[in-house]
């Protein structure tokens, strides 16, 4: 439904549109990795070659300093490396092993690193610096002892981001063969454990794939930006941060979603009056979205679940948003901030995803194991109870591994 003959639509009458090129990437990407399984190497720079016209290198890393980069420009990748440990610090702290003892005897958990992992650092459309360090440093701060950087691109900004963040080896390598080669070893690299970082619909296809294989982080596909707002927001400011994410894919999308008319024409207006923005809106890769009322605007907000939130609305309590990868409260906010440098992580889950799993963090990289050490009391104790319920199951050895122990 159409208001006005505009381009704003109706929250109830539009939804995200499932990406029909979705199956297709994942059919080519399923023979892909066959041939990489059974084939290994050869297949690996094969297809290299065939889509990328290079074959993978493995780059020694030096220290950042040896990139010829403007220092201007490398002292900001140190400026947000820095806010970007900080935060993941922040979050490892939090992350304490615990043990509590009872009658039986002493029960914990405690976190443990994944070993191996990759981490994926997309450089198809652009060189994405700020992944290598949104991917490394958590891994570093976990305490995954290898970490492999794998990219497309050996654009030296990215280089030195990889070695800043800790990379222990980085290979030149992109796309569906890059994930497969972390999966199944390549050279002298083992398989890794896990593989991480946003990537094409190839990169993610590999990804959901091998995911039996490997752990995997949340699909974090084309980028996605919903924004709630009151009529007093800044519309230059949604419009640069809409234009923003849409120019990372042309599958990307932004959403404005407002009980305000007025805003949405007004934002309208400024869209069309240019030439580049008003594409955006044609491409459907900006969607303007009215709400007959704030509640329906945040419903509507936790069921599309975006990626990234803005909410510029200072009627609605954030409490109320359950659905998203990372929240941006209040228009000083900008995404952006949060794709560079702000600190919290900009790998995070699209397509709905985040109505279930988590962005990038140091927790991702962790496992939690359990622990317990059951003393002399103990054992008569939980005998009582185990032998009830293992009788109960006809396993007879389960009974008797505590029977043997019940005096
Ligand atoms: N969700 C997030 O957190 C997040 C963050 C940053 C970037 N992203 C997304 O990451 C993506 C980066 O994509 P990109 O393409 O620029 O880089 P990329 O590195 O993910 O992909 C490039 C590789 O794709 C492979 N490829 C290209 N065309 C192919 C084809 N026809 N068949 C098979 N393989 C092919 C090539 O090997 C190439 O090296 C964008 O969609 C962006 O929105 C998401
Ligand atoms: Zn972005």
């Amino acid at each position: 439904m159409q208001v006005n003959n505009s381009t704003i639509l109706h929250c109830q009458s539009w939804q995200r549109e499932s990406s029909n090129s979705h199956s297709d990437a994942a059919s080519k990407v399923s023979e892909l990795l066959k041939q990489i399984q059974s084939q290994g190497d050869a297949a690996v720079e094969a297809f290299s070659q065939q889509f990328d016209g290079f074959s993978p290198e493995w780059i020694e890393l030096k220290s950042p300093d040896n990139y010829g980069l403007e220092p201007e420009l490398l002292e900001a990748i140190v400026a947000a490396a820095s806010r970007i440990e900080t935060f993941a610090q922040f979050q490892r702290d939090k992350l304490v092993d615990s043990t509590y003892v009872d009658d039986c005897g002493e029960f914990g958990f405690r976190y443990q690193a994944i070993e191996r992992i990759g981490a994926y650092i997309p450089g198809g459309r652009f060189p994405l610096i700020s992944t290598a360090l949104m991917t490394l440093i958590p891994a570093k701060l976990a305490g995954c002892r290898e970490r492999i950087a794998c990219s497309p691109s050996d654009h030296p900004a990215i280089l030195a981001a990889a070695s800043l963040a800790g990379a222990t080896a980085f290979l030149k390598l992109g796309g569906a063969q890059a994930i497969g080669a972390l999966a199944y070893g390549y050279q002298d690299l083992e398989p890794v454990q896990m593989v991480v970082g946003p990537g094409n619909q190839y990169v993610n296809a590999a990804k959901q794939l091998l995911n039996q294989k490997i752990q995997i982080d949340a699909a974090a596909g084309p980028s996605e930006l919903l924004i709630l707002a009151d009529e007093s927001v800044n519309q230059d400011w949604v419009i640069a941060d809409m234009a923003a994410q849409a120019e990372h894919d042309p599958q990307a999308q932004s959403l404005l979603v407002s009980d305000s008319l007025d805003l949405l024409s007004g934002v309208e207006k400024l869209l069309r009056a240019t030439d580049e923005l008003s594409k955006l809106l044609d491409d459907k890769q900006i969607i303007l979205l009215e709400a007959d009322s704030v509640e329906q605007a945040i419903d509507f907000s936790n069921q599309y679940a975006p990626e990234h939130l803005l909410l510029a609305d200072q009627r609605v309590d954030q409490d109320l948003l359950s659905n998203f990868g990372s929240l941006f409260v209040g228009e000083n906010s900008a995404v952006a901030y949060g794709d560079y440098c702000s600190g919290p992580n900009h790998t995070l889950p699209t397509m709905g995803t985040a109505n279930r799993s988590s962005g990038l963090s140091v927790l991702s990289f962790l496992k939690v194991q359990s622990v317990q050490a059951v003393h002399e009391e103990g054992r008569k104790k939980l005998s009582a109870m185990g032998e009830k319920i293992a009788e109960a199951e006809q396993l007879v050895w389960h009974q008797k591994s505590m029977a043997v122990r019940s005096s």
